[in-house]
């Protein structure tokens, strides 16, 4: 079933074209991957859908409802989220109640503040950071502080979430980590994720389809096999070794028994 559908999704900051009517389909059960080399419009795509920019589109239909007039509020109450880049989490706050500002804003009608506190308790688990819930923000590490950002965002509930960057500055073990948290938000707690992600190695293997932007435009989409294959996605994007290696590797899994 189609989660979100896009169709010709512009976005412009006064002379800069951000993104040339862009299509995008979202199934449910999806991990799809936006990439594309910088400025390419990625995280631009993502505030396009979350509500956060002004966007033009012939549609942008969520779960069925025409979405592209609702302010980002009524669209997370209808079920999307998304984690930003830049982790900004308010200082005086707790971890538990950071993440509880998310709650409140899950599709609950009124949400009490037991309900919004046992729920980020419960996202906080989910990330596996309980343990940090009374500390604050500023005694986090940088890969703790990347998990409260996801666990606000799943502390809403969403049915999809947007990812951006959430492995920007970690090291490979913390990605490693973060991989299988991505798995097992999409497998066991069945949320469909679209993600903006520049460690492609470790995507390649979560995401089951890859979106290429560059300049504003969609110039590729399918699954990560055909994506390495793509003459245009590895003249302006991947590389040749990027994907050759990544031919290779495929190849490799595929002969394991
Ligand atoms: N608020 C803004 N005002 C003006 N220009 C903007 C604004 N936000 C983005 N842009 C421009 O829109 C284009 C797309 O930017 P965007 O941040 O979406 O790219 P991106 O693919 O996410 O890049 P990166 O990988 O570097 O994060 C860029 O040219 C950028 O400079």
């Amino acid at each position: 079933m189609t989660l979100l559908e896009g169709k010709a999704i512009s976005v412009s900051f006064g002379g800069v074209q951000a993104l040339s009517a862009v299509d995008l389909s979202v199934h449910e059960g999806d991990v799809l991957d936006l990439i594309g080399p910088n400025g390419a419009g990625k995280t631009t795509l993502l505030n396009a859908i979350s509500g956060l920019c002004p966007a033009r589109s012939e549609t942008l239909k969520f779960n069925g409802t025409e979405i592209s007039r609702l302010k980002p509020h009524r669209r997370a109450k209808l079920g999307i989220a998304r984690t930003f880049q830049v982790v900004k989490p308010f200082d005086r706050l707790t971890v538990v109640e950071n993440v509880a500002v998310g709650a409140m804003f899950s599709g609950h009608k009124i949400p009490t503040r037991s309900r919004v506190i046992e729920r980020a308790r419960v996202a906080l688990e989910q990330v596996g950071i309980a343990s940090k819930a009374d500390l604050f923000p500023r005694q986090l590490t940088l890969s703790e502080r990347q998990q409260l950002e996801l666990a606000r965002a799943l502390a809403m509930e969403p049915a999809l979430l947007l990812l951006d960057e959430v492995m920007a500055g970690l090291n490979h073990a913390e990605i490693e980590k973060t991989m299988a948290l991505i798995q097992h938000i999409n497998k066991n707690l069945g949320i469909t994720i679209v993600v903006v992600e520049h460690v492609m190695k470790a995507i390649m293997n979560v995401c089951n389809r890859i979106v290429v932007l560059h300049f504003g435009k969609k110039i590729a989409e399918g699954t990560p096999a055909r994506i390495v294959e793509s003459p245009e996605v590895i003249q302006a994007y991947l590389g040749k070794r990027f994907a050759d290696r990544q031919r290779r590797d495929q190849a490799q899994r595929a002969a394991q028994p």
